[in-house]
């Protein structure tokens, strides 16, 4: 074993900021949102110091509280921990508002990270019921998602890059999130900031190998999310995954985890119940052969399991890959 924990693992990020390789996903289902502000409390706890949030999850306020209370109990210092957020589609155009609507959700004056979160441009339909007033997954009638088709998804990096060199002290890096290779090469030729961190849906069923090559080649590091494949961690029950963990002695979710750290690959298992998120961390030394298998097995059973209707109109998303 090289590490105690995985919390103690960091990775550099393209433009040196240092990135804790395992953070605390607080995409809750909604009955659970009540309980992130103790979660984050027990993550932090645990030895975690990096927190995935969003826009989006209706969690930052509780995110929060944690934080705060952390602060003020003397656990942790704001510069000992990492924090994400995101702007979501129907904030395509309004980037800058996000993330001040963010900071004022977190009680932060600043995030470490900010991605977009998906490279799509919503329209904002007012809805009392909504975030902000506005819904969140904007539908026609027809079922159809309600795209501004005027927008375009590039625009949102094109700001944040712009706040990013004018040196905007309201985070430390940008990236982005849910971008397939056609959508990073055209960044690429784009934009002049290369995105610190590529978030997608990553696991043994969708192990991204071109994507993974993509970003390694152009110096964007790989995110993991849904790392025990989504609400309920129907992969923890993956047979391959089972017989792996055999071998280490080890749970199935430590085996999920060690996938993505020992490829350089961060990950944000979520969880409310602080006994999982607390034996999340344990390391495991996963060989090279085992990752191979790994690899080898979601490449010939690839299976994207976060399935967003919105998300058809990117390239990929449609056709498990
Ligand atoms: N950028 C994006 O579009 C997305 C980002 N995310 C981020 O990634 C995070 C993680 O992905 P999720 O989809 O939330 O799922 P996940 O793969 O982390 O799995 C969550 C499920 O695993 C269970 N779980 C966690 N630890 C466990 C343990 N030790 N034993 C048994 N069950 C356990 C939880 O109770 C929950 O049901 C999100 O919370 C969010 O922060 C998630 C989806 C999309
Ligand atoms: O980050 C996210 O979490 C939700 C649920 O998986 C998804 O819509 C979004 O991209």
């Amino acid at each position: 074993m090289l590490h105690p924990k995985n919390t103690e693992v960091y990775f550099t990020l393209n433009n040196g900021v240092r990135m804790p390789a395992i953070g605390l996903g607080t995409a809750n289902v909604v009955e659970q949102i009540p309980q992130t502000k103790q979660a984050v409390k027990a993550a932090i706890k645990s030895g975690y110091r990096h927190i995935d949030t969003a826009w989006a999850y209706q969690c930052e306020d509780r995110v929060g509280e944690a934080l705060k209370e952390l602060f003020e109990e003397g656990v942790v210092k704001r510069e000992d921990i990492f924090v994400t957020t995101k702007v979501w589609p129907t904030n395509w155009d309004r980037v800058d508002e996000s993330i001040s609507r963010s900071l004022e959700n977190l009680g932060l004056d600043h995030v470490d990270l900010v991605l977009q979160h998906w490279p799509l441009c919503f329209n904002r339909l007012e809805d009392p019921d909504g975030i902000d007033g506005v819904r969140r997954n904007p539908y026609h009638e027809d079922g159809s998602p309600h795209y501004n088709e005027k927008g375009d998804y590039l625009e949102t990096f094109k700001t944040l890059e712009k706040l990013y060199l004018a040196k905007d002290p309201r985070f430390r890096a940008i990236g982005v999130s849910n971008y397939p290779v056609e959508y990073l090469e055209r960044l690429l030729k784009e934009c002049q900031v290369v995105p610190a961190i590529n978030q997608v849906e990553c696991h043994p069923h969708l192990p991204q190998m071109e994507l993974r090559d993509f970003c390694t080649k152009h110096n964007i590091r790989l995110e993991a999310y849904s790392p025990l494949g989504a609400t309920n961690a129907p992969l923890i029950d993956n047979e391959l995954v089972k017989k792996i963990a055999g071998k280490y002695a080890c749970s199935t979710q430590n085996v999920l985890i060690a996938y993505h750290m020992r490829q350089g690959v961060v990950s944000v298992p979520r969880s409310v119940n602080p006994k999982h998120i607390a034996s999340n961390v344990q390391f495991v030394a996963l060989s090279k052969e085992d990752i191979d298998t790994l690899n080898k097995f979601g490449v010939e059973n690839t299976k994207r399991i976060v399935d967003e209707p919105f998300a058809a109109a990117i390239p990929g998303f449609r056709e498990n890959k």
